[in-house]
């Protein structure tokens, strides 16, 4: 098996398996296709992947029936059930009959590797800890020199020991999930469940029996008592991520088990007690949504007992080549190859990326570049096109001053002209000057000072560049 994750993918329509791949591929994920779950459970005899895609509707056995013999043969292997949108009672049946996640059809390609990669996390901490004999919650380091990272650690060293409730918030990708594991490793309930549930991810319909779960026969597909994740997180820690995404009923049952420590499964009629700490999490703006009446505003404040503020990637770029660092050697040694090594053109550039996906997204190219550049160093120039060409069109290229003097300068090359030099430095000279003088209102003196020149120096070049004040 693959260190980087091997996913087998089953569907009768060839284009889909065709697309899976590409994208699996593509981020740096094995896949092997199957056209008919028959051939797949026939391959399962001798070989495991890390996790399983299946379509529903299949001639033969349809996925229904191939997740249900793969929980039976391979208890612990992820499965995921893609379906088309409609098919909600067969989404809710897989939910149920214990599928890793569902995807509603026609899916999103981030999503889907999204979904694929934590399905092989959850293989791999999962046989890690079989290794080791025991439950070990993976403990990923939290790389950060930036102040606002500082500021992060020091939240988290000071709510050490401590069972309160706690608000993240950042955008996507910025590591919300990671500071909420590390509040629970540094807690009390360290050595007890720490439950995620990514409110976003869930369709609506599923999400009370999630959280509370069900009785046997409370619903169509309900074939057996499930706990909910409230319940498995009892005695530890439930991180409910995108809590913003909650529905309002959902709300309002979520403040009733704070306030009261107990709740109602779906369809039972006893109550359970648990004992869990609260981490929430959202990218949105939650004093805008309550303000807007989408959030409870008790809810609001009973989750926003202290917060922390995880800044985005582009506003902490110092951190990206530490990141990255961490990043490359990680997948090099995840895939078992060599460290690849950034150029400083290569590191220049990514630094000055804005990082819409944040840190996820500089992960996701660390192993892209680690399986596709062929050398040991990456120059700017082995970057993925689409990472090259965002710059462009962003008009990102133009914040950079640099960028924007060498097209200029590159511009004059291709026009044949001379001196260049010659034409190009005063310029920049007068551009200088002009600016620390406008800064200090005229003040020679103290622009020269700001500048580092003397005194007379900058009055002769006032006078030689015709510069006015
Ligand atoms: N400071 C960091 N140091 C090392 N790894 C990080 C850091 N921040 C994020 N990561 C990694 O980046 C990925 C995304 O982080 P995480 O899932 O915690 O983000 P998130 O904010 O919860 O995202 P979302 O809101 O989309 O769920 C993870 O693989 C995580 O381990």
């Amino acid at each position: 098996m693959s260190n980087s994750g091997m996913v087998w993918v089953v569907d009768d329509d060839k284009s889909i398996r065709w697309v899976l791949e590409k994208a699996l591929q593509k981020a740096a994920i094995e896949t092997r296709s199957f056209s008919n779950g028959n051939v797949l459970l026939e391959a399962l005899k001798s070989e495991e992947p890390d996790a399983l895609i299946t379509d529903i509707r299949m001639p033969g056995i349809d996925g229904l029936q191939l997740l249900k013999s793969v929980q039976n043969s391979h208890p612990d292997l992820p499965v995921i059930v893609m379906t088309a949108h409609s098919d909600l009672e067969s989404a809710v049946s897989a939910f149920h009959g214990g599928a890793f996640e569902y995807l509603p059809k026609p899916f999103d390609i981030k999503e889907v590797v999204e979904v694929v990669r934590r399905a092989c996390e959850h293989s791999k901490q999962r046989q890690e800890s079989i290794q080791n004999n025991h439950v070990v919650e993976s403990t990923p380091e939290i790389i950060g020199a930036a102040p606002a990272m500082q500021e992060v650690f020091r939240a988290i060293g000071r709510l050490a020991r401590s069972h309160i409730t706690v608000m993240i918030n950042g955008e996507s990708g910025t590591g919300k999930e990671l500071v909420a594991k590390a509040l629970h490793r540094h807690s009390p309930r360290a050595s007890n469940p720490f439950i995620a549930l990514n409110m976003a991810a869930i369709p609506k319909d599923l999400m009370e029996s999630e959280l509370f779960g069900h009785e046997k026969g409370a619903f169509t597909g309900a074939q057996a008592r499930r706990s909910g994740r409230f319940e498995q997180a009892n005695h530890g820690t439930l991180f409910l991520d995108e809590i913003g995404d909650m529905p309002a009923e959902l709300q309002t049952r979520l403040l009733r088990v704070l306030a009261d420590g107990e709740f109602y499964p779906v369809g039972a009629h006893s109550s359970v007690k648990v004992n869990v700490r609260i981490i929430a999490a959202t990218h949105q703006n939650l004093e805008v949504l309550v303000a807007q009446g989408r959030f409870r505003e008790d809810l609001f404040h009973r989750l926003n007992v202290i917060r922390i503020h995880i800044p985005p990637l582009r506003d902490r770029r110092e951190d990206i080549p530490l990141l990255m660092q961490y990043f490359l050697s990680k997948a090099a040694a995840e895939l078992n190859t060599e460290l690849k090594v950034l150029k400083p053109d290569a590191e220049q550039f990514l630094k000055a990326l804005d990082w819409p996906g944040n840190v996820r997204q500089l992960e996701n190219l660390c192993r892209w570049l680690t399986v596709m550049a062929s050398g040991r160093e990456i120059h700017k120039n082995e970057l993925p096109p689409e990472l090259l060409h965002s710059r462009e069109e962003s008009g990102g290229a133009d914040e950079n001053w640099q960028g924007v003097l060498k097209k200029n300068i590159e511009y004059q090359l291709h026009k044949g002209d001379q001196e260049i030099a010659k034409h190009t430095i005063p310029v920049v000279e007068a551009i200088l000057i002009k600016s620390a003088l406008d800064y200090t209102g005229g003040k020679r003196h103290e622009a020269a000072k700001l500048l580092g020149y003397g005194r007379n120096t900058l009055t002769r070049k006032i006078k030689e560049l015709d510069i006015e004040e």
